[in-house]
């Protein structure tokens, strides 16, 4: 079989006048054009697009492994990093695919897995579906997010509805646990790196201090969520990072608690749902 192509690029035209592209590479989500012809996702000018790396933006999958919480060296795992193969096509919906004979694997992994991503556009809607089913004769435990960069005009007049009061552990300050304020709105004014455990799911997200263009994350089999923005220090240390302005990321994650554990021969899925209401 021919290798996977990392500079294959899939666009996809929606029922209603919104586009999508979506890269074999890391089976990237770099694109989605609402029909009132705004880009909903923010890439890095300076994002990298090629075998072995991961795309600065757009919806990179953290597999089978979210940040370090797994037993790899290698953050975020490695399915953003590997060259994925296209499964199927219709003009309004695309799954890439990934297995252990062609991922960029670490040493030392033995596991047999099949990935699949689904990315399906619909009314003002987009949905994207990750599905792992563990091939292998033993226990394949994992941990994941889809690492969703949505673009944003303004970091500083962003809005974030829907976590108010939620526990979080706090990356910025490692082994802390803390509570949200009970603010309605969280707004985004320095550097941001939390995971909230079992958040709801159903977050809004507020583009622009008057809260006019909005866009919902709904998820499901995702119980957590990250929200993160590096700001303009740890920014300037990112050589592929363009404009630390110009996105917050919103993480569907399994990442808090216990790993998801795949017994021989299942299968799970976890999706996120973006709506775009103006
Ligand atoms: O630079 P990377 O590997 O893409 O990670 C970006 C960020 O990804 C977020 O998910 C993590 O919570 C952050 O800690 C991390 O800095």
């Amino acid at each position: 079989m021919a290798s996977p192509n990392p500079l294959l690029v899939v666009e996809l035209q929606g029922p209603d006048g919104s586009s999508a592209k979506i890269h074999a590479q890391g089976a990237t989500l770099t694109s989605w054009i609402t029909p009132d012809g705004v880009e909903r996702l923010f890439v890095s000018s300076k994002a990298k697009y090629q075998a072995g790396s991961a795309i600065r933006g757009g919806v990179p999958i953290c597999w089978p492994q979210f940040a370090m919480r797994g037993p790899l060296t290698q953050q975020h795992g490695f399915a953003r990093t590997s060259t994925w193969t296209l499964a199927s096509c219709e003009s309004a919906s695309v799954v890439f695919s990934l297995d252990e004979t062609s991922a960029a694997l670490p040493a030392g992994w033995t596991s047999a897995f099949h990935l699949e991503m689904e990315v399906r556009l619909g009314h003002e809607t987009m949905t994207q579906e990750l599905r792992v089913t563990n091939r292998g004769d033993s226990n394949l435990p994992f941990t994941t997010a889809l690492h969703t960069y949505l673009a944003v005009r303004d970091i500083r007049a962003t809005g974030l509805r829907g976590l108010r009061a939620l526990l979080y552990q706090d990356n910025t300050r490692p082994g802390q646990a803390l509570t949200e304020e009970e603010e309605e709105v969280v707004r985004i004014q320095s550097e941001v790196d939390r995971l909230y455990v079992q958040a709801p799911d159903r977050l809004v997200l507020e583009d622009g201090a008057d809260g006019r263009r909005t866009l919902t994350l709904a998820k499901q089999g995702f119980p957590d969520v990250v929200v993160w923005n590096p700001d303009g220090a740890k920014a300037s240390g990112m050589a592929d990072l363009s404009d630390w302005h110009g996105f917050l990321c919103i993480e569907v994650a399994h990442a808090a608690r216990d790993p998801v554990i795949l017994k021989p021969g299942e299968t799970w899925a976890g999706r996120q749902i973006l709506g775009a209401e103006g």
